[in-house]
């Protein structure tokens, strides 16, 4: 009967699950504090000893998220056995880096059909990997998924209206995800391209560090909004040139994440080159930071990517030569502005229109 089924829904979203969350910056306690509101029992895990203590005394990751009260019944541990064992769902936010590390160290303490759902926005330097094909290769028997959108961590601990994107092969695996996050604050949409929103994510932070760059230099909103569109059509090509589904990049984990990221100084990547914009070597603005901007890595692995396989990446290539090259900003922008003129939305008209 439709009511019974109704009723029975209600109850499967309602039970309390086991989940976990694997890293202890920012977005792992963004995630931890969304699940522990959402009636769930979270095994956070961290590798940090003085952390955890921290968290299971005060509540609070004071390094990550400063101020922020984690309520609900959030277990913080170091114990990686004790923090997936009963878990039926683990969200990994750790950085790219380290990663794979991570994962294989504790690979056989993994089950058999056990969801793992990688929230990391970055690519493996070693044969441009990404995190769910990391997943794959390390724990294969398990059931993989990505979740990426305009997620600024800092604004859904304050409980900001948010969307992201769940992207799984399994429709089980999607709804598990949407029922155990979704709430007033948080929705959560499905998609099928895990590499396109997973590449999504990854790619958005070139364009992060880009917009920060503008803004230090105070270079306009018609400046912004041409960066952000040409970097929406340059991360398109690249990904759908690899296989993503081009809509992907119309949604929340395409256009979504990079307005979000953008426009932001909430954004880390976004900061990293708002203070190169200002003359800062990118070292010292990555130490002043003191949180991972994946972007800066991910940047030389796109472009070495676009250059073997002959893809078209000016703002990739801009960016590179000013941050790993000896290119001034003021070069590459003129560069940039007096190279061909293409094109808008070279998928409907071929590049080659204008020449
Ligand atoms: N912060 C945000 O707003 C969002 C971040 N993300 C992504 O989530 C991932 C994680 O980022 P954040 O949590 O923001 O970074 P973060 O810099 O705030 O924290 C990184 C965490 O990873 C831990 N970590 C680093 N290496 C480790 C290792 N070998 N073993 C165990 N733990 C290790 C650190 O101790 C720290 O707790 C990144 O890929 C980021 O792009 C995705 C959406 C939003
Ligand atoms: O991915 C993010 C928001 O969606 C976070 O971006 P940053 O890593 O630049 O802070």
């Amino acid at each position: 009967m439709p009511e019974n089924t109704a009723s029975q829904d209600k109850e499967t979203q309602e039970r309390v699950h086991d989940v976990t969350v694997l890293g202890g910056g920012s977005f792992g306690t963004a995630m931890a504090k969304v699940l522990g509101e959402n009636g769930h029992r979270v095994h956070f895990w961290m590798r940090d000893e003085a952390q955890v203590n921290e968290v299971r005394d005060t509540r609070i990751n004071s390094r990550y998220m400063p101020g922020i009260k984690l309520e609900g019944d959030i277990q913080p541990t170091s114990d990686f056995e004790d923090a997936i064992g009963k878990s039926e769902i683990v969200f990994v936010a750790i950085p790219s880096k380290a990663f794979r590390a991570v994962i294989r160290q504790h690979s056989d303490q993994f089950r058999e059909g056990q969801i793992v759902i990688s929230l990391t926005k970055g690519i493996e330097e070693h044969g441009f990997k990404l995190m769910s094909e990391i997943l794959q290769e390390e724990i294969p028997r398990c059931q993989i998924g990505v979740l990426s959108g305009p997620n600024l961590a800092a604004e859904i601990v304050n409980r900001d209206l948010t969307a992201t994107v769940i992207a799984a092969k399994d429709p089980d695996v999607r709804r598990a995800v949407q029922d155990l996050l979704g709430c007033e604050y948080f929705r959560v949409y499905a998609n099928v391209d895990i590499y396109g929103v997973e590449l999504a994510g990854a790619l958005k932070n070139i364009y992060a560090i880009v917009a920060g760059m503008a803004s230090a230099l105070d270079m306009g909103e018609n400046a912004k909004a041409m960066l952000i569109t040409r970097g929406l059509a340059e991360m398109s090509r690249f990904a759908v040139s690899l296989g993503a589904n081009p809509m992907t990049f119309m949604g929340l984990a395409g256009v979504g994440d990079l307005i979000a990221t953008c426009t932001s100084s909430k954004s880390r990547n976004f900061r990293v080159g708002y203070a190169v914009g200002k003359g800062k070597q990118l070292d010292d603005a990555v130490a002043e930071l003191g949180q991972v901007a994946e972007g800066i890595y991910t940047l030389k692995l796109v472009k070495e990517k676009s250059e073997a396989i002959g893809i078209y990446m000016p703002l990739v290539r801009g960016l590179y030569e000013i941050l790993y090259g000896s290119a001034s900003i003021n070069a590459v922008i003129n560069s940039l502005m007096m190279a061909v003129q293409n094109s808008d939305v070279e998928f409907i008209l071929p590049r080659t229109i204008t020449q």
